[in-house]
């Protein structure tokens, strides 16, 4: 599995603080995969993601994009910012324009693309993401959800190679977290490697091909869903709860026949059960 993005004994600190908020972090994102970050408050999801496009340099350590270690100079941070996208938790942080319209533009516009395809591409993600009738609204008139959807909308149209969302369901209701999964999905067949930090771990089970457990700056558990959430003392040990799927199958004796996998949706969770009473 090639790594797109890696970061080898990577040690840093906040000014002013004694606690590394990440210690010598050896982690490596699969290319062309989607992988969940996970990790109780404070174990360094978004120290990590503030390294990978450079707004945070490591004091010890190196962070590689595509198996090159970062440069820190203003051109290549630009470049690097082009190729990988990051949404923040909060979306107040991200949003600094007037409306939807205008921040969904501006990176297009930066980028140097002619007016027609800025106009053509803020249009198409706008309504992608369900915010089209909020395009010349003013950003402060926006419920928390909807700034999510326009911050997200505004990375997203930039077609990213690596695209970074950090708690990307936060404020977002069922549908529109449904919706948002479903554009992750469009986006991730074109492509994209996707990385998710999340606290959900239901999500974190049923959407990622790959998952990184991070604990006190660390990487302490990486693997597939099931590897992962299968150990469920280590899971509980680091604060993070089991799956409620898997919990539920593997109080099932159908979980012990052995060659079946544990359901990752509850589409297959039903099959399963319809098969076993069949
Ligand atoms: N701006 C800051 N100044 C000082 N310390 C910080 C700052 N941001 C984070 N930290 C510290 O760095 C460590 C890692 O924090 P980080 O925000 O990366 O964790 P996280 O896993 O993203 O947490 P959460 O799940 O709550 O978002 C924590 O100990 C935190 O207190």
């Amino acid at each position: 599995m090639s790594a797109i993005f890696e970061t080898q004994a990577v040690s840093f600190s906040y000014p002013g603080t004694q606690t590394k908020a990440l210690n010598e972090l050896n982690i490596a994102i699969p290319e062309g995969k989607k992988t969940a970050i996970c990790g109780h408050n404070g174990s360094g999801k978004s120290t990590l993601f503030l390294h990978t496009i450079g707004i945070h340099e490591p004091a010890s350590g190196q962070v590689l994009w595509k198996n090159t270690p970062l440069k820190y100079e203003r051109k290549a941070l630009k470049q690097l910012r082009q190729d990988i996208g990051l949404v923040f938790q909060d979306p107040e942080q991200q949003l600094i324009l007037n409306t939807p319209y205008e921040d969904v533009t501006y990176g297009l516009r930066n980028a140097g693309l002619p007016e027609p395809e800025i106009k053509h591409r803020a249009e198409a993600i706008l309504s992608t993401m369900r915010i089209e009738h909020l395009a010349h609204t003013p950003i402060h008139h926006l419920s928390l959800g909807q700034k999510k959807r326009v911050a997200l909308a505004g990375v997203l149209v930039l077609e990213p190679k690596l695209l970074l969302l950090d708690e990307p369901t936060a404020y977002l209701d069922r549908i529109s977290e449904q919706q948002l999964i479903e554009e992750l999905d469009r986006i991730h067949h074109r492509g994209i490697t996707l990385v998710m930090a999340t606290h959900d771990m239901n999500l974190a089970y049923a959407w990622a091909d790959w998952v990184l457990v991070l604990d006190r700056g660390q990487c302490v558990m990486a693997g597939t869903p099931s590897d992962i959430f299968s150990q469920t003392d280590t899971i509980q040990s680091l604060g993070l709860d089991k799956p409620m799927l898997l919990d539920l199958w593997e109080s099932l004796p159908e979980a012990n026949r052995e060659g079946v996998s544990a359901p990752r949706n509850v589409a297959d969770f039903k099959s399963h059960l319809l098969k076993s009473f069949s």
